[in-house]
């Protein structure tokens, strides 16, 4: 093994939060820590992470108005710990790729190519590039490798891909790309090791259900669409995003309420979804504890599930048919009552779920009478990142 290699840093930076972990390169991959900066932004910028020799998570309030100051408060961090001084590739999700098929080296051709094009996912990218400029300051040494949620979804055919514009915006770049792809990738893999081969070759639809929320079509092993489009603030509603939206509402509002690009992007990214309807929290978990007594919260949570029955629907009969479904991300992953009422009345399609291993977040959800196969997995972005940058380096 080349030891230049040995230790991988994976960066996975979200709107408002960074995830990252430490893997030692070794058959298969150790995570050696992971840790997030959460509500970056906010007033309580929490810090939190576990090693492998201690799960329990350590958590604490720091200091950090952006992502810079945040990257800043990390580095610091990973300068103390042990291993980081063995670090000579650092992993970063970047959310919007464009036309990019494979992880590349973060040069600043690069890097220039993608401060051009932010706008096409100004959620992400801005503050992406801000924690690769961060690393490259201060740690100029290290390697560090792009990962790119785009890739997953280039083998969509050209009529997945095509917006119902004039088609000179198509060469401009403007046009359907998908992501939340490395999770994807991710997600496939677990399900060959999970099912077998076989079922991972079949008609398959992987829902990521978190606060960024996605689903894809899969057929042969390949997306053949996915709910998102040119940019992540299309398909489903999610936490604070539209998901779809009558595009004649843009232009009412830049007519009627003098919305400017900053005041629409604000509305679509950061004021609708979830915490639109429910003028309370972009939190599913929150959501469900005030669904009782709130019935904007009732209203929220319907409108997810209702939406993401009909990308199911929609989906099952783009593949011409189901074999596998796969929730995943944190909504996915936890929460019974949302896949349950995602799929009640699906049983059309040879959807049938057993409430209890639903209700106990077992692996396979769904009954023995199923013709379609359920399944809980949960993702790992991070994991699917140090696979992707141990395999370039080598
Ligand atoms: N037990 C649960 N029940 C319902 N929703 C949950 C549960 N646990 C987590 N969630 C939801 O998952 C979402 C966050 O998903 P996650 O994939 O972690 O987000 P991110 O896109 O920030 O990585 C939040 O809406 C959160 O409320
Ligand atoms: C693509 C996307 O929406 O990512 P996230 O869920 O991390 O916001
Ligand atoms: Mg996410």
């Amino acid at each position: 093994m080349n030891p230049e290699t040995s230790y991988i840093l994976t960066i996975n930076g979200g709107s408002s939060s960074i995830k990252f972990s430490l893997y030692k390169v070794k058959e298969p991959l150790e995570r050696l820590l992971y840790g997030a900066i959460e509500n970056i932004g906010d007033k309580k910028v929490k810090f939190n992470f576990t090693t492998a020799h201690n799960p329990q998570k350590i958590r604490y309030d720091i200091e950090a108005k952006n992502h810079q100051q945040a990257a800043n408060h990390l580095v610091d961090w990973l300068e103390k710990q042990q291993d980081f001084t063995s670090v000579s590739a650092i992993g970063h999700r970047i959310v919007h790729g464009m036309q990019h098929t494979e992880p590349e080296l973060i040069t600043d051709q690069l890097l220039n190519k993608l401060k051009k094009i932010s706008d096409f996912d100004p959620e992400h990218l801005p503050e992406e590039i801000r924690l690769i400029e961060v690393f490259k300051k201060r740690h100029p040494g290290i390697k560090q490798i792009a990962c790119f949620d785009t890739s997953f979804h280039n083998s969509m055919p050209v009529v997945a891909k095509l917006l119902s514009i004039p088609r000179r915006y198509y060469e401009m770049g403007i046009r359907r790309y998908g992501f939340h792809g490395l999770s994807y990738a991710y997600l496939l893999e677990e399900l060959d090791r999970i099912a077998g081969m076989e079922a991972a070759k079949g008609k398959i639809i992987l829902a990521h259900l978190g606060s960024g929320a996605s689903l894809a079509a899969i057929k042969n092993r390949k997306s053949i669409d996915t709910s998102m489009g040119f940019t992540p603030t299309s398909g489903l509603p999610m936490g604070t995003r539209t998901g779809d939206l009558d595009p004649g509402v843009a232009w009412y509002l830049m007519h009627n309420e003098n919305f400017t690009p900053k005041k629409f992007s604000d509305l679509i990214n950061h004021e609708s979804g979830l915490l639109g309807i429910s003028e309370s929290s972009s939190d599913m978990r929150e959501l469900m504890d005030y669904e009782e007594t709130d019935s904007r919260a009732t209203a929220a949570i319907e409108l997810f599930c209702y939406q993401t029955k009909k990308w199911i629907g929609s989906f099952a009969a783009a593949l011409e048919g189901l074999d596998t479904l796969v929730f995943s991300g944190g909504i996915g992953e936890h929460s019974p009552e949302v896949r349950s009422k995602i799929c009640d009345g699906l049983e059309f399609l040879g959807i049938e779920l057993d409430e209890i291993n639903n209700m106990n977040n077992e692996i396979v959800i769904s009954s023995n009478k199923s013709k379609v196969k359920v399944y809980v997995i949960i993702t790992n972005e991070e994991l699917m990142i140090a696979k992707l940058v141990d395999d370039f380096l080598k």
